[in-house]
Order: C-alpha cells, then structure tokens, then sequence
C-alpha cells in the first residue's frame, strides 16, 4: 500500500496532455490553449474617440466661447475624410477614427449647437479623450498564453484578436463502469428485492466533467465475469479514461480488476493508504488509463476528487496539481485524533471555517450532499481543537 504523496506523484506521471485540436472559438469554452494566441491586428486599429463629442483642434481652445465649425461626422463603421483645418470640428462618436488634424474631443456635455457651429463655452479639461492605435495592443502581441483556459475573458480578447480558431488540449473521453448486481437505475429500486440505486456513475461523470472530461457514456455490469470482460473491451475501445466503481477490494465478486486481464492490465498503485478510499486503483490497458474507485459512495467521490481531478486536469492540458489547491482554514470544532490512514474528512465550509459532519462513513451519502470541502488530516496526527488551522481543498 503506498501513501496518499506517492499515489499523487503516480497520477501526475501519467497525467499528459493527450494531443492538440483547433477548434472556433465559440466552441473553445473551458478548453485549455496548447499555443499562444497573437493578436493578428492592433487594437485599436487607428486612433479614436473614447466619448460622443466634437473632434477639434487643441490651438482652437485658447479663447472661450470657442465657436467651431461643424464640416463633417465620424462614425465607428465611417470615418471623416475630410481633413480638420484652423476653426473647424467634426462630429465624433466613442470608437469613431479620430480625423486627420484633430489632436483632441471635447465630450459633447461641453458643446451645445447653434446650426452648424459647435459652441464650446468654456476650457473643457485636461482629458484629451483619444484611444492611440495599438493602445490596448500591437498586432503580433501575444495575448494568451499556452496553458490558460479558454474562459468568458479570454474568449474576449482571443476575439479581439481577429482570432477565429484556436489551438486547444483535446479533452479526454471518459466511460463509466458501475460493478454490483445490486445496482439498479435510479428509479427502480424500491421492490424490496434487495436492488439499491446506482448512485456514484451521476456522481464521477459530473465531477469529470467539471475537471476537462467529455462523456462518452456509462455501462451497468453485473459480477459476471465474462460478461463484465467483453463490456470492458468496449468501453477501452472507446476512451482515454475508463472509471470503474466498486469491485476494487477483496469480496469474492470484486471483479474489477481481473476484467481488463485480457487486456493487458498494467497495475500503477492498488491500495492507497487513506480513508475513505483505500481500495482505489490505477492502471493503464492499451493506451486507455484505467482508475478505479472503491463502490461506497462517500469513497467514490473523495477518490474521484482526489485522484481522479487531478489525472483529468493533466490529460487536459493543466498541471496535475491545480486540482488540489490546498489551503489553511480554521476548524470550527474539535476533531479527534487521526488513525494509521491519512483521512479526508467530509466537512461544510461556514462563516470561513471547517465544520466537519458528523457521519464520516464512507457509504454516506445524505451528508455527501452536504459537504463541499474535504478537511485533510496527516496519519496519526493528535487531535485539533476548535480554531485550529487544518489543510481544507474544494470538494
Ligand atoms: N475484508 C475487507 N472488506 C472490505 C475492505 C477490506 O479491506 N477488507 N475494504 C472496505 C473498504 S475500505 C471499502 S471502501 C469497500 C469498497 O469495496 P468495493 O470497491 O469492492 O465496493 P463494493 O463492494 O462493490 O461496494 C461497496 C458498497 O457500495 C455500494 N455501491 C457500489 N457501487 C455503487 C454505485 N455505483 N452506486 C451506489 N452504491 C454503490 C455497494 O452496494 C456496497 O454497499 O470495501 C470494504 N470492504
Ligand atoms: O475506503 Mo473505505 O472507503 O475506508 O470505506
């Protein structure tokens, strides 16, 4: 059994980005860029009004009331061809080309008209209100660089850049196994036949998703094994990541391993010294990463966050480690000493402390729902009182 450090270091090892596709920015969203974008004009693209005014020329502002004469309009789509002389103004609009003679806009609250002279009553201020060419950036800039996702704002300025495809991660396609003949799709378990409601697929696809997967789909399997080997071979055939829930310890059914045998299953780490979780396993068939995670709901989900976040984060392009940002936060109860496993215990984020819950079993899951960070606690560490700071990650 290795420790919880070693089975980190492990997933990152293997947690490699999987390969480059270009893809319409519309379509880039949450994707991570595997080349910088560079912007292919400069922004913006001449000099322009930043207010509604009048474009007029600095030396005609020394005597007030100034009154200039309107030759011409400038909009953001049609500039003012016509070139400003001594005693002469053009009609300007926020984002407009600033004429040629113009060295300055006078916001239109300044102005009033009488027919086609604008009246300027008195000196309206330092603010010359002109955005330079190439102020906000050049053409060949770099504006994003490789390894950033493709968020609300950087899908802003990659469009900003004249910039319609980018070069992104490709995401890894992930497939759910669920083991147990127990299980049955939610909805159909209430017969008494000793049937419970597969619950943990819902769970991992969710949190696989949020973590850079796309969802090529799940199967049920019952513990039949040669059943469970051809579905196996399936669901290698068509993703990067294959999760198989619950087999994974030492029950006589436990078949989630032994399934990929004649595929070549090659072990990574089986056991991992933590609570919940202590059956997950890793390994590769082919060229598909297999993980797989204990059935108990409670120790699902934590070993999905805590392994399987990370191994997705890197196949889709980010560090392993920005999926397990650890950060101090105070305890807002006491919690008894931890034993031999190094444990994560399922707690509520409050007024910015840790509340753990109460029901620490790993098959829980009303209080699952009820957690959202994961209190983590070093093998054999003493008991902590309230106040004290505790390592927490988002769960
Ligand atoms: N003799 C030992 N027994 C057990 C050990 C051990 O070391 N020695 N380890 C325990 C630990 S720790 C865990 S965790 C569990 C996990 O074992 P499995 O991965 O084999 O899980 P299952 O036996 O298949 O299921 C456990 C439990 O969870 C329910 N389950 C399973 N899958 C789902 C699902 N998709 N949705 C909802 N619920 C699910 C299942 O019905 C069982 O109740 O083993 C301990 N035993
Ligand atoms: O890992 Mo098991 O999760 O301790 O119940």
């Amino acid at each position: 059994m290795i420790d919880f450090d070693e089975a980190v270091r492990l997933v990152g090892e293997i947690a490699l980005p999987l390969g480059r596709e270009r893809l319409a920015i519309a379509d880039a969203r949450g994707r991570i860029l595997a080349e910088p974008v560079l912007a292919r004009m400069s922004a913006p693209p001449s000099d322009v009004s930043a207010m509604d005014g009048y474009a007029v020329r600095e030396t005609d502002l020394d005597l007030f009331p100034a009154a200039l004469k309107v030759i011409g309009e400038s909009f953001p789509a049609g500039g003012c061809e016509a070139r400003l002389n001594a005693g002469e103004a053009v009609r300007i609009f926020t984002g407009a080309p600033i004429p040629e003679g113009a060295d300055r806009v006078v916001m239109q609250e300044n102005v009033h008209r009488e027919g086609a002279l604008a009246i300027i009553d008195e000196a309206p201020g330092p603010g010359r209100h002109i955005r330079g060419r190439g102020s906000d950036f050049k053409e060949g800039d770099i504006l994003l660089e490789p390894g950033r996702p493709m968020d609300a704002r950087a899908l802003v300025a990659a469009a900003a850049a004249d910039v319609a495809e980018v070069a992104v991660w490709r995401q890894p396609r992930l497939f759910v196994l669920s083991t147990g003949d127990e299980l049955v799709d939610p909805g159909q378990a209430r017969d008494g036949s000793g049937t419970i409601p597969e619950s943990v697929s819902f769970g991992v696809a969710a949190l696989a998703l949020d973590w850079g997967a796309t969802f090529v789909g799940k199967r049920r399997l019952r513990d039949e094994l040669p059943t469970m080997e051809r579905i196996a071979g399936e669901a290698l055939a068509s993703a990067d990541i294959l999760v198989v829930t619950g087999g994974a310890s030492v029950g006589e059914k436990d078949y989630a391993k032994q399934m990929f045998a004649p595929y070549g299953l090659d072990l990574i780490f089986s056991k991992v010294a933590i609570k919940p979780g202590k059956p997950v396993w890793l390994g590769r068939a082919g060229r598909t990463i297999v993980i797989g995670l204990p059935g108990n709901p409670g120790s699902a989900l934590v070993t999905a966050r805590l392994l399987l976040a990370p191994l997705l984060a890197g196949l889709s392009g980010r560090p392993p480690a920005s999926a397990l940002r650890w950060r101090p936060a105070p305890l807002a109860a006491a919690i008894g000493p931890c034993g031999a496993r190094e444990t994560f215990a399922r707690a509520r984020w409050l007024n910015g402390m840790a509340v753990p819950l109460s029901n620490q079993d790993s098959s829980a899951q009303k209080m699952l729902a009820m957690a959202d960070i994961l209190v983590r606690r070093r093998a054999c560490a003493p008991a902590r009182d309230a106040g004290e700071m505790v390592d927490v990650l988002d769960f």
